[in-house]
């Protein structure tokens, strides 16, 4: 039977959240397997089924896709004719834009009384592309020519030319010097840092066993996570390629998110809603090596803390609870500056690495499950973040069965964040000397290659180095470097 709103006060342009679709694929013959853009057209159509009106597809005004690995120039557009509503507004969002800006951009424009449907949808399909690396076939993807009604993209580059020079290439690097300055912020010694990396990411996998959705679900050993196998490399020390977000997956999903008076109108049963209670943000960005503290993220504590007040919570009133997970650092920088409890369960899908990490769609696999979990627990409370960049934009929504105590509110914490901890400069330095504030080593097959740093200068500037000398690479994985004094000339340091 379907049921009303029983809360008379609830505004009818309230925005609830009342279809989700997950795809997971794993065809291993990449001529049968879809393409990423149809993978979106599957779990569009899922969402619009999950809600039990699909004809709510043809009502949606804005579809909007996070980009991905993938070359087509507005996906949006493919779902929008696929799902009957060819004249949506089309958006595509470019890496360095939070995921979870294109929640809070569907859910202020429902409340706003702009629209009354909207989908956020998004997908991968490296594992097909990786199959067809394999057996020498192609993975060809359907070519558009038109443009989306909408372009967002970030105001700079998610990392520096200084940083790749230095031989930073992947995000693994970043998030390891992130790491290590964590370590030092807490004073762990390099064996037992690693224990507890290793504990905390089998924590993960014993999830995702959990999850339907999750692309691993074996569940995995400390052991197996921390150490270097064949099966697992070093990629960034101490990060072996089980701490890493797995991206070889072929993952959509697809939120569909309506007003409260449209869902009501079409009768969307009451047992599918869950309503946005607060979404808020930072895009301050600074690229990794030119912030004052790398263990630290002043945008995660801002906009984390406000996520909780527009809710009227504190960490305690968290009942399900996603941390993004695409490295343990960022799982962790986030946990430190909420003040959330690592002693609990911090993923609902198992992560990153367990649940899969279709580059820049986590979010949507996050918070389809989040969804489907709260569904389950009705009235509990669902807290999620969102990472985009290298930790360089923090995001956060709340999430309920219920309506919000001040239904559905949204802040932007940049000019905040930006007050707070402006970047040091960054300097290229011929001859001198300096403190390191973050190390890692950067491994090619299955051996290092390249030590790199960051360094503070005495004049409070910062600058990067690197060395390649084995000796030096070996003791930089076996005893603390950060806190020590380098000597440094034309891009290389030494002690
Ligand atoms: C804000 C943010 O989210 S930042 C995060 C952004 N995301 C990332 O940085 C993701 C990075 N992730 C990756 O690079 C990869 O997913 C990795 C490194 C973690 C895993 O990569 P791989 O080990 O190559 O992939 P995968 O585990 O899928 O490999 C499956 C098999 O295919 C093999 N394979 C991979 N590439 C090839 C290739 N080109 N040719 C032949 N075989 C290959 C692998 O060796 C592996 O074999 P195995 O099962 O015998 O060990």
């Amino acid at each position: 039977m379907t049921q009303r709103s029983d809360n008379p006060e609830l505004a009818p342009n309230t925005p609830v959240l009342v279809g989700i679709g997950v795809i997971n694929q794993r065809e291993a013959d990449p001529a049968k397997a879809d393409e990423a853009v149809e993978l979106m057209v599957r779990a569009a159509r899922a969402a619009g089924e999950d809600c039990g009106v699909p004809g709510l597809l043809k009502d949606v005004q804005r579809i909007s896709v996070p980009k991905g690995v993938w070359t087509y120039a507005n996906p949006a557009q493919r779902v929008g004719e696929a799902i009957g509503a060819p004249n949506a507004t089309t958006l595509l969002a470019e890496i360095g834009i939070l995921q979870q800006s294109l929640f809070a951009d569907a859910c202020q424009r429902i409340n706003g009384g702009e629209i009354e449907a909207a989908l956020v949808v998004g997908g991968e399909a490296k594992f097909r592309a990786l199959q067809a690396t394999i057996q020498g076939l192609e993975a060809p993807e359907t070519q558009q020519d038109s443009a989306p009604d909408v372009h967002l993209e970030p105001e700079q580059e998610i990392w520096s030319e200084v940083e790749s020079a230095a031989g930073l290439g992947m995000p693994v690097g970043f998030y390891a010097l992130m790491e290590s300055a964590l370590r030092h912020a807490q004073g762990e010694d390099l064996e037992s840092h690693r224990d507890r990396v290793a504990k905390l990411y089998e924590g993960m996998a014993d999830v995702a066993k959990q999850n339907p959705h999750a692309w691993n679900r074996d569940g995995m050993a400390a052991e197996q996570i921390r150490n270097a196998s064949p099966k697992n490399k070093m990629l960034a020390f101490p990060y072996t390629k089980y701490h890493n977000s797995q991206w070889n997956v072929d993952q959509a999903g697809a939120l569909l998110f309506c007003s409260v008076a449209k869902a009501e109108a079409l009768g969307i049963p009451r047992d599918k809603w869950v309503f946005p209670w607060a979404s808020t943000e930072s895009n301050f960005m600074v690229n990794t090596s030119q912030r004052v503290d790398l263990a630290g993220c002043p945008g995660a504590r801002l906009a984390g803390k406000k996520a909780l007040e527009l809710a009227n919570m504190t960490v305690d009133d968290i009942d399900v609870l996603e941390l993004y997970s695409c490295f343990p650092s960022a799982v962790q920088i986030y946990a430190r500056e909420i003040g959330i409890s690592l002693d609990q369960q911090i993923t609902v899908t198992g992560g990153m690495t367990f649940g899969g990490g279709p580059l820049n769609n986590y979010v949507l696999q996050s918070t389809a499950r989040m969804a489907e979990l709260l569904r389950e627990q009705p009235g509990k409370k669902g807290y999620i973040t969102s990472v985009s960049g290298m930790l360089t934009k923090q995001g956060f929504g709340v999430w309920s069965t219920e309506p919000g105590p001040n239904g559905f509110g949204f802040a932007d914490l940049t000019a905040e964040a930006r007050a707070e901890a402006p970047p040091l400069e960054m300097v290229k330095v011929d001859q001198g000397e300096g403190e390191i504030v973050g190390c890692t080593v950067l491994f090619q097959g299955d051996n290092p290659w390249r030590a790199v740093v960051v360094v503070t200068l005495p004049n409070g500037k910062r600058t990067i180095a690197y060395n390649e000398n084995a000796e030096l690479m070996n003791a930089m994985m076996t005893e603390e470097f950060v806190g020590r004094r380098v000597q440094l000339k034309d891009g290389v340091f030494s002690l």
